[in-house]
Formats: C-alpha cells, structure tokens, sequence
C-alpha cells in the first residue's frame, strides 16, 4: 500500500496529478533537492568531490525547475488579485502577504527571493514526511491487533459511518492521536536538525564553540532508555493525556522558533486520512516483510508496507 497525500492543492491552488503519475517532473526535483540537502549536511567535502559533479548539476537542475515554477505560480497569483479575481485564501495568497509587508521595509528584488525561499521550502519540508509516518503507523497496528482494535473501536465510536470529519471528531479521537504520536518517537520521519552556535558555549561540560553546526536526533533520544521506559515497544499509553510529557527528549517536530512550520496541518491530515482508513478497510500485513528502515534524510519502511486490504463488511481479499 503507497499513500499518497494531496497537499498541493490545499497550499497552492493547483493540482500537480500526482495520483496518476509519481515521475512528474515537479515531485522529482523536490526528491533530488532533498536529497541534494541531505548529502551536503552529512558530508562538508561532498561538494568538492568530483565524482559527485553530475548529481551536483543535477540538483540545481532540480532547485532550478522548483524555484522557476514558483516565479510562475506567484506571478500568476498575483495578476488574479490585480485583477480583482476571487483568489483561494490557502499558503501561497499567505505567502504574497507575507512578502508585501516585509517588502515595506526592504527595496530590490528581495520581496521575491524571499518569496520564492518559503516556497521551496514549504515543498521540501513537506515532503513525503507525514506519508511516511501514516506507513508506519500501518506497519505497527498490523503488528499490533489488540492496538488495531482499540483505534479502531474509538474511530467507529466517533464518526460511525459518516462520510465527513469534523475537527470536533478529530479532537475527540485521542487514542488515535497517542498512536500517530508513539508512531514518531520510534520513527520520526524527518529525524535530524542542526543548529549553528552564535557563540561559545559549555554543554554538560562539552566546549562547542562558535560555528560549529550541532545535530540534534529525535531517532537516537526516541530509543534512549534513559528517557523511555522499554524504549522499542510500541505503547500508545506513553502519550495518554494523563501521561507525564516528555521533556525535551522529544521532537519530531523540532523546538523552539523554528521548529515545523506544518506540524498542526501534518497532524490533521494524518489523523483524517488513517481515520478513514479505519473506518473504511481491514487490513492485515502480508507475512514475511522484513520491517527495515531506510534513511534518505526522511525515514520510510524500506520495503514499503505491504498489506492485505479489504473493505469492512466484506470477505474478499484485494
Ligand atoms: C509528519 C510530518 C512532518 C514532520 C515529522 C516534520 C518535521 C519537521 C522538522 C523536524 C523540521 C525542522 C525544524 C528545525 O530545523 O528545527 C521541519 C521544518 C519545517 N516543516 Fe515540517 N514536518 C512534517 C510535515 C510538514 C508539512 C506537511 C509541512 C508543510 C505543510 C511542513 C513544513 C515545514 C516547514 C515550512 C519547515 C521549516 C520551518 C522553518 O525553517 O522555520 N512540515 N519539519
């Protein structure tokens, strides 16, 4: 089973046909700079390697493309409001905002630059992270039948069989939430950040000093001992409302000012979908899979998650 989400739309008024053809090459490039970013964080000689070269060209190829086709949207956006047009109130009418209000202090081509950076960024950050979470969620209930159960039980409770999801539904669906919550501890799907440090300073008695980029992984402190008790155990219970937080040793989502600009449209959107699919199907894993994670700079189940699904209700397999 591949999940596929239909965010663009919602953000940008326009539908790239994603469903029907995963090589577009607008999905690609954000793949190629994505993964452009990940090899030049992990590895500061990467780009002076000249065996690395032609993915090099590749990748600004691929910016090229994102940054080209934002000009266009943006243009486009902005003649319809000239226009006097009904425009979508959705990220890209925030974004002209955004850029007509910082453009009152600044001159210069800088109102577009900027503009087009928060679309890139808007595209690579949201990249395939909240798919990936909903295939391991897959993966672990499929795991996990009495857990299954229990989600279950509260998405009939709460929306039965109704077609629409109200976001009172949604806050209703509190175990849900401690699952897709747990489902980040042990795979956060956007795993790693870094900092650079304005000045020098002492860590539990570790000198950093000033420059230096500092990493920080959500994956290695979601599996400490030291702060969960049995720490690779799936147990939803860990984010029970009554439970204690976890302080500061978890953050799939990042801290502080910038942490992830999506992180409540993430979480609805993963909360709709896996409600629905709920609602909808019975799934079972198919046997054998081996369960492995691969890390391109976002996390997935390496083989996928393959499933047997069927429509509730119904006995034949598909
Ligand atoms: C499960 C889904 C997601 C996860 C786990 C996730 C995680 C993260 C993380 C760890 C960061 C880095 C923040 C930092 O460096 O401190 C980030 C940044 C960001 N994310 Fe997400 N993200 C998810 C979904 C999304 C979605 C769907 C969007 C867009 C709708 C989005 C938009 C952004 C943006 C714009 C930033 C940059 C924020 C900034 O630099 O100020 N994310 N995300």
């Amino acid at each position: 089973m591949k999940v596929y989400l239909m965010k663009w739309p919602v953000a940008f008024g326009v539908d790239l046909d994603v469903m029907n053809d995963s090589e577009t090459p607008f999905p690609k490039a954000i793949v190629t700079c994505l993964q452009g970013m990940v090899h030049v964080m992990r590895d500061v000689t990467f780009q002076f390697n000249p065996k690395n070269r032609k993915f090099i060209n590749e990748v600004r190829e691929a910016a090229k493309l994102l940054r080209d086709t934002g000009r266009k949207w943006i243009h486009e956006r902005k003649m319809a409001v000239q226009n006097g047009e009904d425009v979508p109130k959705d990220i890209l009418t925030q974004i002209l905002k955004t850029a007509g209000s910082v453009l009152q202090e600044n001159t210069g081509n800088d109102d577009e630059e900027l503009m087009l950076d928060n679309f890139v960024t808007f595209f690579v950050a949201g990249q395939e992270t909240t798919a990936n979470q909903l295939a391991f969620t897959v993966m672990e209930l499929g795991r996990l039948p009495e857990i299954l159960e229990k989600v279950k039980q509260e998405v009939d409770d709460v929306i039965g069989m109704r077609q629409e999801i109200s976001f009172d539904d949604l806050r209703k669906m509190t175990y849900l939430s401690q699952v897709l919550k747990e489902t980040l501890r042990l795979y956060p799907t956007a795993p790693s950040t870094s900092r650079s440090i304005p000045k020098d300073m002492t860590i539990n008695g570790i000198k950093i000093p000033t420059g230096y980029p500092c990493f920080f992984n959500a994956y290695v402190c979601g599996r400490m001992n030291k702060f969960f008790e049995d720490p690779l155990k799936f147990d939803p219970e860990r984010f029970h409302p009554d439970a204690a937080k976890p302080y500061y040793c978890y953050y799939p989502f990042s801290l502080g000012p910038r942490s992830c600009l999506g992180q409540s449209f993430a979480q609805m959107e993963a909360k709709v979908v896996m409600a629905k699919l709920l609602q909808r199907f019975d799934f079972s894993l198919v046997p054998g899979q081996s369960f492995d994670i691969l890390d391109t700079g976002t996390l997935r189940p390496k083989s996928g998650v393959m499933c047997n699904i069927r429509h509730r209700g119904q006995n034949t397999t598909g």
